[in-house]
């Protein structure tokens, strides 16, 4: 699908429907872009601000106008303070021009009129880090979310909430039960298929479940997107998407970043890695 299409049909459209229609048309992988030392390194670049932006935009001129969605992990970025996050507007933006989806993934979370700044920082379109989707964290209760799920409503912004994390620690609070007998994560997901119940084809109000999990007794199906990070570097494999996923496997955006960025500087060879990948997931997920 061409830019133009993605754009002219797409712009005031909600989030899940801009995604479904941009793994329709590019597939469903997810490159993230999370540019480590090691990776500095290994591209042949110096640990500094510089070296970040010949990193990040060497991703972005590979791979832009060929990946569905990228999701730069803020980390990486803020590392080298203001100059970092600047090469981090950049990128997003350049990434929205050229027709691909962009979730940064910061997994903010925060009291109330906290989560309202973060929400206008990242989800108004006015925002200096306007993107298509953010990370948030749950963990200070699924409401005190309310006011970035009201920004991304107002936006036609999406997010993804912690729920089944891909790191060995996450059970430890996810898999705890609350006061109504349902684990931590079963809360996250229960409130997620509200937000989405009216949504025709995807909401826009989707779960992290990391690919390692292995498997999972919660009901994955919350009628939106389930961000599935863990796979490649972190073990996962397209065949656990779905071992783990089972009937919401469809919904799966599968989120690679070491696995792919490893190939690079070579601008083809990232090209051929992230075709590789999107082949894989595309015969399982059903594109
Ligand atoms: O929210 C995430 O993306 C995330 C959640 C999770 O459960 N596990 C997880 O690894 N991530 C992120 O996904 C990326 C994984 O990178 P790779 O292991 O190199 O593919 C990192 O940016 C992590 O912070």
């Amino acid at each position: 699908m061409s830019n133009e299409i993605l754009e002219s049909d797409m712009r005031n459209k909600p989030f899940g429907t801009r995604l479904r229609a941009a793994m329709d048309a590019r597939g469903p992988l997810c490159v993230g872009i999370d540019p480590h030392q090691h990776l500095l390194d290994s591209w042949g670049l110096p640990d500094t601000v510089e070296g970040l932006a010949s990193f990040t935009y060497g991703v972005v001129d590979a791979l832009a106008d060929r990946v569905a969605v990228f999701k730069p992990q803020s980390a990486f970025f803020e590392r080298f303070g203001s100059g970092g996050v600047a090469v981090l507007e950049q990128a997003t933006i350049r990434l929205r021009e050229a027709g691909a989806l962009v979730i940064i993934d910061a997994k903010r979370g925060d009291i109330g009129t906290t989560m309202a700044g973060y929400a206008s920082a990242y989800l108004s379109e006015k925002g200096p880090l306007a993107c298509d989707a953010l990370t948030v964290s749950p963990y200070l209760g699924f409401g005190s979310l309310q006011p970035a799920i009201d920004e991304a409503l107002e936006a036609g912004a999406g997010l993804f909430v912690l729920a089944l994390t891909s790191n060995p620690e996450g059970p430890q609070f996810q898999s705890a039960r609350t006061a109504d007998g349902s684990t931590v994560a079963g809360a996250v997901l229960n409130g997620l298929r509200e937000l989405n119940a009216d949504a025709d084809d995807l909401g826009s109000f989707g779960a992290v479940v990391g690919a390692t999990i292995s498997s999972t007794d919660e009901d994955l199906n919350i009628n939106g997107p389930l961000l599935a990070p863990g796979l490649g570097a972190q073990g996962g494999t397209a065949d656990s998407l779905t071992k783990v996923f089972g009937t919401a496997v469809r919904n799966v955006v599968p989120s690679s970043s070491r696995e792919i960025l490893g190939a690079g500087p070579d601008a083809t060879a990232l090209q051929d890695a992230a075709a590789r990948a999107n082949d894989a997931y595309r015969a399982v997920l059903g594109y």
